[in-house]
């Protein structure tokens, strides 16, 4: 048997010097302030043990990774519905492009990019008015982590809604295409509400606990077990923007980042893992997180590809 705790303890251990830590986000002022020596892992087991490393009781800016809670609530309200709004396949592209939305009339290629995640919010306040969806996605992040004190960092959402221009352009021309139906204020807000929801790496890995159940949380049912395997292949397909095809390469677990640095990863049946360290790669993934998952999968021999004994392989 792994001693997971001691697994986690040895990475953190050995990225602490790392030279090559990534930068910071900057466009998002209060992003910019978090020191990249922050790093933080923790590992959620299928028999509910949890392990942390480091800085894994701190709160970050989840940023991106709030778009696969946004994706499974969408999901609960319209069901495959959404299909006809935003696609499944990788967009090759950075997170906050647009020059496919011309060629492919408004319908972004995916949930987990920032034009898809928008429409998903659009989706979500064809049903609540934006306080009620923030506040349903806070409820529902609560419940899954199992933890009362999640919060959203009203400074990190103002200041997303102060800048934010790219965000406001995919908007507005989806809006044009007629793929946003609300008001564009109203849907970035919300948006970015969620963006701001900041949790800990402890918090993030019980949050994902459902994608490693089969969509069984703590005994409760979340999500049906088809949708949950649905969610993980889009995580492993699109989770990580144009560099999504390099995660699945080196890492093999369907993960979701965010500009925040953080990444939850998912190895289905076996852990829930979440990891955070602030400085980024060109495309926008936190470069120690990756890196810290890929030891973990090596050491652990926990990636989807990884032929499981177990099963009679
Ligand atoms: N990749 C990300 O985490 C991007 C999220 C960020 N809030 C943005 O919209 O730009």
């Amino acid at each position: 048997m792994t001693d997971i705790s001691a697994l986690i303890a040895g990475i953190a251990e050995e990225l602490r010097f790392a030279d090559n830590r990534g930068k910071v986000a900057n466009y998002i002022p209060p992003l910019a302030l978090v020191p990249d020596t922050r790093f933080g892992m923790a590992v959620v087991m299928a028999d509910g043990t949890v392990h942390t490393a480091g800085d894994a009781e701190e709160p970050f800016s989840i940023q991106s990774i709030s778009k696969v809670f946004a994706l499974t609530l969408a999901l609960g309200a319209v069901g495959d519905q959404l299909w006809h709004r935003v696609g499944r396949e990788p967009s090759g592209s950075a997170f906050h492009s647009i020059v496919q939305l011309e060629t492919e009339h408004g319908i972004p290629r995916n949930p987990f990019i920032n034009a898809g995640a928008i429409v998903v919010c659009d989706v979500l306040l064809g049903r609540l008015q934006p306080r009620e969806a923030i506040g349903q996605m806070l409820r529902f992040v609560r419940e899954l982590a199992g933890d009362d004190t999640i919060a959203i960092d009203e400074t990190v959402a103002r200041a997303e809604q102060d800048g934010g221009f790219r965000n406001k352009a995919l908007a507005n021309y989806m809006r044009a295409f007629g793929n946003i139906e609300g008001e564009v204020d109203l849907v970035l807000g919300t948006y970015f509400h969620f963006c701001a929801l900041a949790m800990s790496c402890r918090q993030l890995a019980m949050a994902g606990r459902f994608l490693m159940g089969g969509g069984v949380s703590d005994g409760h049912r979340v999500v049906t077990e088809k949708r949950a395997r649905r969610i993980n292949a889009l995580m492993m397909s699109c989770g990580h923007y144009d560099n999504s095809g390099d995660f699945a390469y080196r890492i093999g677990l369907p993960g979701k980042s965010g500009v925040g640095g953080g990444i939850l990863a998912v190895a289905p049946g076996i852990a829930s893992i979440a990891v955070w360290s602030p400085g980024l790669n060109a495309s926008g993934n936190s470069q120690l997180g990756q890196l810290a998952l890929e030891r973990l999968v090596q050491r652990t021999g926990w990636s989807v590809f990884e032929p499981r004994l177990s099963q009679g392989l």
